[in-house]
């Protein structure tokens, strides 16, 4: 058996495919299938993307769904879903997966957290039962999970805040990535993410590149942004963080975000997005569509007979109309949810197939232009 530490497993790969400006367009090659970037990864939290079968999600166009450590750790736990086969057999998924590392949802659902350099404990947000994490364990949980995609284990901070507490957090977060690396056991096509940090400082992102590229990651997320700081300063900030980032590594902006924020962000030279949007609205009747946003719980769709798009790529875009929907959530069906989150992940996934096709051809910036007059329209 090799030793795990010098094992020469060729890990995954991002390959490029086309660029348009700062926006490219690829490949990520992994363990558990290839995947067109850009990607929107649907968050799947506990095991399941909620509301949607795999089928379901896999009809969308999904590539790699995303997984958490924090909350899997706590049910059914990582020894179970290790027991279970994985979360590849366990939710049906045989795709990549990507897992958060759960120090991101400590901080944000954990209780009575205690945060010191060598981890944090926290009280479970379920039953209240006492737990750790620290880069060894959750690098090790996240292997339990069979994930395709490890995350370093990192402290995103609070914005605002202090240059000062921004650099003593980016600098622990460093340390931590050192010692994530060092627990991560290198496996063919599996890999792992360092996670920059440093807020909206230049310096600190650029020291942050600096630290993670010593180290070596098999692809780099931009942490800490997506909390509050607002489309303009997470574009700024971008505009300054991905060119230093290696140009053939593939990024991952954590937690973005709006379609609007992820076409900014692709034109940033982002590859790889999640975010809870799409799935959260589609369960509080919030229907994305190309002309905007709009509210399923509205009066004045109760007799709409349109449906959600003049798209019907899926089961349910050409096939239920508004006033159905509309009945559906005034009626609390559980339909109702399971069909928005479907419509609105289809649309994330049309969306990043439009733009990704708009890079391959250069045509990118008229796409860009047309989706924002599109978008501002409201619906039609
Ligand atoms: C919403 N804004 C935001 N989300 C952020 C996240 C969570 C991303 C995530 C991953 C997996 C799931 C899963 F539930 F589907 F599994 C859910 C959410 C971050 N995560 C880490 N590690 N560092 C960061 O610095 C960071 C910054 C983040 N800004």
């Amino acid at each position: 058996m090799s030793d795990h530490k010098t094992d020469h497993a060729t890990k995954m790969t991002w390959v490029p495919e086309a660029s348009c400006g700062m926006a490219r367009a690829g490949h990520l090659h992994t363990r558990h299938g290839t995947v067109p970037t850009p990607t929107f990864m649907p968050v799947g939290t506990v095991g399941t993307v909620k509301g949607m079968t795999m089928d379901a999600v896999r009809s969308t166009g999904a590539g790699i769904v995303l997984g958490n450590t924090y909350h899997l750790m706590l049910r059914p736990t990582a020894d179970r879903v290790q027991k279970l086969g994985g979360l590849h057999r366990m939710m049906d998924w045989p795709g990549p997966i990507l897992t958060d590392s759960g120090g991101f949802q400590v901080m944000s659902l954990g209780a009575l957290r205690k945060l010191d350099e060598d981890g944090v404990t926290f009280r479970s947000h379920i039953d209240g039962s006492k737990h750790r994490l620290t880069p060894e364990i959750s690098t090790d949980i996240q292997f339990k999970l069979d994930a395709t995609i490890t995350m370093a284990f990192d402290e995103c901070p609070a914005l605002p805040a202090t240059p000062e507490a921004l650099r003593k957090s980016m600098e622990m977060s460093m340390r931590w990535a050192a010692r994530s690396r060092e627990a991560f056991v290198a496996r063919e096509g599996y890999g792992q993410f360092g996670i920059v940090q440093g807020g909206t400082e230049r310096d600190l992102r650029e020291y942050s590149i600096k630290a993670l590229t010593e180290i070596g990651f098999e692809g780099y997320a931009i942490g800490g942004l997506a909390v509050g700081e607002g489309q303009e300063l997470m574009f700024s900030t971008l505009d300054f963080t991905t060119p230093m980032l290696p140009q053939d590594k593939a990024r991952y902006l954590m937690g973005v975000g709006t379609p609007d924020d992820l076409l900014g962000a692709v034109m940033r030279g982002v590859d790889m997005f999640d975010c809870v949007m799409p799935s959260r609205a589609g369960r509080t009747a919030r229907a994305y569509t190309e002309r905007g946003a709009i509210n399923l719980r509205n009066a004045r769709f109760a007799e709409d007979t349109r449906t959600l798009t003049p798209h019907d790529d899926t089961p349910v875009a050409g096939r239920y109309s508004r006033a159905y929907l509309h009945h559906l959530f005034r009626a609390n069906e559980m339909l109702g949810p399971m069909l928005l989150t479907w419509h609105n992940l289809a649309y994330y996934q049309r969306l990043m197939r439009q733009i990704r096709a708009a890079i391959v051809d250069g045509t990118l910036d008229a796409l860009a232009v047309k989706l924002r007059e599109d978008w501002a329209k409201g619906d039609w």
